[in-house]
């Protein structure tokens, strides 16, 4: 039999059944299509679902008060000021989105060569991590430990003779994460792919008593085209020199994904990412099959700018191409994705109820 699941198909000469033959019907017992017939058959049948506590929305910040800021690559998407990120937390609370993620567009003036910026207790994101923690303790916040929004060079940790240096960035990575769960943020996802990063900040963590304070490890993170519109709206698109490629993976590579991501949870991660999302959904899976532990995926800028680009042209039905997106991510078995459709995904799952 050519067919290895389900019943064995007989051809026979004759209809089956005692009706009169349907003229010209084919003598199928087997017909996928019932199962799709109708609404309410198909929602029987659905094997994934994607819900509002499936989503992470990051924001982008700004100085300021009173401040939104188109991005340019990102059409839907705009730089807040911290009164403003404050609002979305509230939205993101009465649309039930779980957790936000944070990231900043800092001054230039204050990048320097060393991203000194960023274990500023005091910087734009401390700041927007008190406030909205101030006005609605019950949401999560999320925030990202790299030093590319806070270094003139754009790159992510510290350079010396044009190379990226591990272990004396990871210092830096610690007191970055330190300033951020002092200042109330809930879950420090480093995103820089150093080595060793994850235990030196889990032993930081612990040392200063943050004990619940949970890891994403962006584990599996890829040196990837689709950040663009993200260089962008940080403004480290201008100044970054060279690409990600010593640090973040190698696009071809999956195997290489399973041995970082054994290890972020060996040295402490609670949960794991992989990034971008949708290229890369075999490796989800692949991470979630082997390791069965909470996987995220983030739909990076770029994805997001490719579906709002194509709608905005009329080339795509935007809504559609939104939801059939992010469900993907739970088909290839992610608990959640980070996306900059978050809100707007959110509002569609709760007008159906
Ligand atoms: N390390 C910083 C960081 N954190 C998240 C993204 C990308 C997110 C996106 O594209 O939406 C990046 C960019 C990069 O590594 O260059
Ligand atoms: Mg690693």
């Amino acid at each position: 039999m050519a067919i290895k699941y389900g019943r064995p198909i007989e051809l026979r000469e004759v209809a089956r059944g005692t009706g009169a033959p349907v003229p010209h019907a084919l003598d199928l017992t087997v017909r996928p299509r019932r199962n799709r017939k109708a609404e309410w058959a198909r929602r029987m049948v659905r094997e994934n679902v994607l819900t509002t506590d499936d989503l992470i929305w990051p924001l982008f910040l700004i100085d300021g008060n009173n401040k939104r800021e188109p991005v340019a690559s990102m059409p839907g998407v705009e730089r807040l000021s911290v009164d403003q990120a404050v609002r979305e937390a509230e939205r993101a609370m009465k649309l039930t989105i779980p957790c936000l993620a944070l990231f900043p567009y800092t001054e230039p003036s204050l990048r320097d060569e060393e991203g000194s910026e960023a274990t500023n207790p005091d910087n734009l994101v401390c700041q927007a991590v008190r406030a909205i923690k101030k006005e609605f303790p019950d949401i999560g916040v999320l925030c990202d430990v790299a030093l590319d929004p806070f270094t003139s060079h754009g790159h992510d940790g510290l350079i010396s003779d044009g190379k990226i240096l591990n272990d004396e960035t990871v210092a830096v990575l610690v007191r970055q994460a330190l300033v951020q769960a002092e200042a109330g943020c809930d879950i420090i996802a480093p995103s820089d792919m150093m080595d060793g990063r994850v235990a030196a900040i889990r032993e930081g963590l612990d040392r200063s008593g943050l004990l619940d304070v949970q890891i994403m490890a962006y584990a599996a993170k890829y040196a990837s085209a689709f950040y663009g519109p993200f260089r962008d709206a940080i403004g480290s698109a201008k100044t970054l020199t060279g690409d990600k490629r010593t640090y973040q993976m190698d696009s071809a590579n999956t195997d290489e994904a399973l041995r970082e991501v054994e290890l972020d949870i060996a040295e402490g991660a609670d949960m794991v990412m992989v990034k971008p999302g949708m290229p890369y959904l075999d490796v989800v899976r692949r991470v979630k099959d082997t390791f069965a532990m909470p996987t995220f995926a983030y739909q990076v800028s770029g994805e997001y700018a490719m579906i709002a680009a194509a709608s905005g042209n009329g080339w795509l039905d935007g809504d559609r191409a939104m939801m059939e997106s992010l469900l993907a991510f739970k088909r290839a078995g992610a608990d959640g994705v980070l996306s900059y459709f978050a809100p707007k995904a959110a509002e569609k799952l709760r007008a159906q109820g």
